[in-house]
């Protein structure tokens, strides 16, 4: 399993953010991204995922092999933990709940309305829905928002435990995971300003 990005350009509300990404992420290998604030994280992860299509360049996976963690967690508010994994379950044809419970520390909210949890128990659950998608690279946008010291670890402890599967996963952070992972400073991609009266043919 290798997810290969070749000269990736990328736009967001119409306007190119991104331009020239290139990397290869393998099989149990981790890649942090790195960036400032507006620099187009977010929007290099929605791309991958087949939120948004490319402006140029190629991704030799499809977005169905990735498993998108937004910002938002997702979560359907009337339906319990367990009935929220449940439901992904169906959806990605996973049949597995516990180890997921288990990993983020669930068990004893399973009876719980998503919409009851504290912000840290819904991004624990929203983390949790990783594990049952069974898709081999997680791509993930601040995934530690909310959480305190002992979930970060749990987080962590997930990742390297899908690492060790054999998957990979991409994770736009500002925070140090412990985990082992290459650090890709998207800041050098930034697309180059189109200037004044160029001529621009999409125009014509
Ligand atoms: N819905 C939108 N419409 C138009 N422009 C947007 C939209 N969302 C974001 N942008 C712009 O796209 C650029 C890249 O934003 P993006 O969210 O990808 O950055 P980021 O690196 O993830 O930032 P942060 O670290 O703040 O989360 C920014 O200039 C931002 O203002």
């Amino acid at each position: 399993m290798e997810l290969r990005v070749r000269d990736l350009a990328c736009a967001r509300g119409g306007v190119p953010v991104l331009e020239g990404v290139s990397f290869t992420l393998s099989s149990g290998e981790a890649l942090v991204l790195r960036g400032p604030n507006g620099s187009g994280k977010t929007t290099l992860l929605r791309t991958l995922a087949g939120l948004q299509p490319p402006l140029a360049g190629e991704v030799s996976m499809p977005a169905e092999a990735l498993a998108y963690g937004a910002h938002a967690d997702g979560l359907k508010a009337t339906l319990t933990v367990e009935e929220n994994l449940s439901f992904w379950a169906g959806v990605y044809g996973t049949r597995d709940i516990a180890t997921a419970l288990a990993a983020f520390d669930l068990e004893d909210l399973r009876e719980r309305a998503a919409q009851n949890l504290s912000a840290g128990q819904k991004r624990r659950l929203g983390l949790a829905r990783l594990l049952v998608t069974g898709r081999p690279v997680w791509a993930l946008d601040e995934p530690t928002v909310s959480l305190d010291t002992a979930s970060v670890a749990l987080f962590a402890d997930a990742v390297r435990a899908h690492l060790k599967k054999g998957g990979a996963a991409i994770i736009a952070t500002h925070i140090d995971l412990g985990l082992d992972a290459r650090v890709l400073d998207i800041g050098g991609f930034r697309a180059k300003q189109r200037e004044a009266g160029a001529f621009d043919e999409a125009f014509l």
